[in-house]
């Protein structure tokens, strides 16, 4: 029997503002569905031995539970202003404090990288305007593996070619990212692939879901700064509360190469936290 297939919404009338529609139970719950099916299918890949493939035919495998375009979607609903807006305010809160701290001794942020514009790019993104208020100082480069704008670009972040981004932006965001890679040893590549493209000096900006260092069995708010840490990539922000829904932080990659410690300890995983409740969210390198 032929299954009826839903009729896909054209991208020129995908919702590009944050008007929010939905009741956030629904979009939370077709963001979940989409988390654990995104882990199944990492699952199965790593028993067949085919590690590789969440790139390009991700949109296919995934369509039984909406596909990428509805859990983009619904994502845009999540962070909706009337629910407390997107993660990079609180980006952008933190480039402005920096900003306004190094005016003090010279001209802001641009001049400790002796730019017109900071270079930022944002990994992950939804939306092509997030960064509007910032035109003026910061010049952003939206992908995602699908691109819901002509302004944001189709791309796989892990695809980059390292030589010709080695070094070259001065900031990288990855917000809501790192969780959405259903493979720990990809996770790792992600972040090394992230302190790679950082000038010396420059910033990445990390969200995860709280629940990703604070119930994990693997990652813990401490393993997750010393992890970043053995990247060459040091701890200068962090916010997160008791009971809330995400966290955020901002490290900066750091000057000298000698510093690195040993990152032996993140090449397997190790149990932090016992206990059923728990879940699995691991990265390795
Ligand atoms: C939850 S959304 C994040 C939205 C937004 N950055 C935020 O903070 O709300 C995750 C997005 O990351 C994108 N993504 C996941 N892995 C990626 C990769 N390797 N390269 C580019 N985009 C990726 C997905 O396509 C999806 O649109």
């Amino acid at each position: 029997m032929s299954r009826l297939r839903k009729k896909k919404t054209p991208i020129t009338k995908l919702t590009t503002s944050r008007s929010s529609s939905a009741k956030p139970q629904s979009t939370r719950a077709v963001i979940r569905q989409f988390h654990v099916h995104l882990k199944k299918q990492a699952q199965g890949q790593t028993r067949n031995g085919r590690p590789e493939a969440l790139g390009a035919d991700l949109g296919s495998q995934v369509e039984q539970v909406g596909g990428l375009q509805e859990y983009q979607e619904m994502s845009v609903r999540g962070q909706g202003n009337d629910r407390g807006g997107g993660c990079e305010k609180v980006l952008i809160g933190w480039l402005l404090a920096r900003d306004q701290k190094a005016h003090c001794t010279k001209s802001g942020l641009r001049s400790l990288f002796d730019v017109t514009y900071l270079r930022l790019l944002e990994v992950g993104a939804l939306l092509p305007d997030n960064y509007r208020s910032c035109a003026s100082w910061i010049d952003v480069t939206p992908i995602d593996l699908h691109s819901r704008h002509p302004a944001i670009l189709e791309q796989d972040f892990l695809q980059m070619d390292d030589d010709s981004n080695m070094e070259k932006w001065d900031i990288l965001s990855l917000s809501l990212v790192l969780n959405f890679v259903p493979d720990a040893h990809k996770r790792g590549r992600m972040l090394r692939k992230c302190a790679k493209f950082l000038k010396r000096g420059a910033f990445l900006f990390l969200t995860l879901p709280l629940p990703c260092v604070r119930n994990s069995r693997y990652v813990s708010l401490e393993t997750l700064v010393q992890l970043m840490h053995s990247l060459g990539l040091e701890l200068v922000e962090e916010r997160w509360r008791e009971g809330g829904k995400l966290a955020y932080w901002l490290f900066c990659k750091m000057d000298s190469e000698g510093i690195h410690p040993d990152g032996q300890q993140f090449r397997t995983k190790r149990v932090l936290l016992s206990g059923k409740s728990r879940n699995n969210f691991a990265i390795l390198m």
